[in-house]
């Protein structure tokens, strides 16, 4: 029986999805991915699987959409991967019946790290290598699309974009975002509803770049709190002291969050180039 109860969060302001949205979302990303598939001549999907509840969903959804057939899996494990999230994705892949490769993409880390053997400093070292090895992730999959014309389906949720929180050409580098609009709680909402067993629900997100990362930790903010202001200050009509007021948090959160949102713009945009010049004035 699936389960449509509202997540619990500190936050009193609820994003929670009623049972009709629920299944309102789940039939509009379903249409949506065979939509984009079928529109694009394809044969399926590729998908990235992490163990991370956006990818389960992701996955989870992709499958209804395409049938097993139409999906295809990548489990790509770095040295930074938690061996726990490499076989709980595994075990996503397993309990879909979709095929699925496993493959350990260090090797390619290493090789490309040889070429530029002198490491900048070490917080910009470790951004520059996780975000390395998200984009080996990037190039595994459209090689996969590529060999088998199939499109790449990314998993970034509406938070994650919102903030820039993802590696451009990296995880962002995908054909469609099938869970884009949904805030994370939602996310977590909306995969309890579709049967996605609790332990992944709850697990605690991270971008798997480096060792101990979590997403709350280096946002700075916990997730409830972060979806609350992007849909009262960003996606709403609240100003900054109506937010905070509204979510008994200081003003200075909400500037934060402002703060990454317009820090990450370009993060959501073709790349600009200088106007052409014309001959027709
Ligand atoms: N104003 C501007 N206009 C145009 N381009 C601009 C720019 N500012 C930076 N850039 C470019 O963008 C680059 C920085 O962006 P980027 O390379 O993405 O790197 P950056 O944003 O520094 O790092 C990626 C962030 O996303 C997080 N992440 C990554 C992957 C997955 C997840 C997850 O949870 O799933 C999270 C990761 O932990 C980290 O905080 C700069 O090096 C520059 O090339
Ligand atoms: N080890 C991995 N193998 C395959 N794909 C991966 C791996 N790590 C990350 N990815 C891909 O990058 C995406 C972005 O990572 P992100 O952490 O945002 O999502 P997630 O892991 O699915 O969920 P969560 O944010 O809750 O951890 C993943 O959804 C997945 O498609
Ligand atoms: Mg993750």
């Amino acid at each position: 029986m699936a389960d449509t109860q509202p997540l619990a969060t500190d936050v009193p302001f609820d994003l929670s999805l009623s049972a009709d949205e629920l299944d309102a979302h789940r039939e509009r990303i379903t249409d949506f991915v065979a939509e984009r598939v079928e529109a694009a001549g394809a044969t399926g999907g590729v998908l990235g699987i992490s163990g991370g509840i956006d990818s389960t969903l992701t996955a989870y959804l992709a499958a209804e959409a395409l049938g097993t057939d139409g999906l295809h899996g990548l489990v790509l494990p770095s040295e930074v991967n938690s061996d726990e999230n490499m076989s709980d994705a595994e075990r996503v892949a397993e309990d879909l019946g979709i095929d699925y490769d496993v493959l350990a993409i260090e090797p390619i880390v290493e090789s490309f790290l040889d070429a530029f053997p002198d490491a900048g400093d070490e917080e910009s070292e470790r951004t520059a290598v996780g975000n390395l090895r998200v984009r080996v992730r990037a190039v595994c999959n459209y090689y996969l699309a590529n060999r088998a014309n199939r499109l790449v389906l990314g998993t970034g949720n509406r938070t994650e974009s919102l903030v820039g929180y993802f590696t451009k050409y990296g995880d962002g580098a995908v054909d469609c975002h099938p869970i884009g609009n949904l805030y994370k709680l939602q996310v977590r909402q909306l995969a309890r509803h579709v049967g996605v067993p609790d332990d992944l629900v709850d697990k605690t997100p991270t971008a798997g770049m480096w060792v101990g990362q979590t997403d709350e930790e280096e946002l700075g903010i916990g997730y409830d709190t972060l979806d609350a202001i992007l849909a009262l200050r960003i996606d709403g009509p609240l100003s900054r002291t109506a937010t905070a007021r509204e979510l008994g948090i200081d003003e200075d959160t909400v500037e934060h969050v402002e703060g990454l949102v317009a820090r990450s713009e370009h993060k959501r945009h073709t790349p600009p180039a200088p106007a052409p010049l014309t001959r027709f004035d």
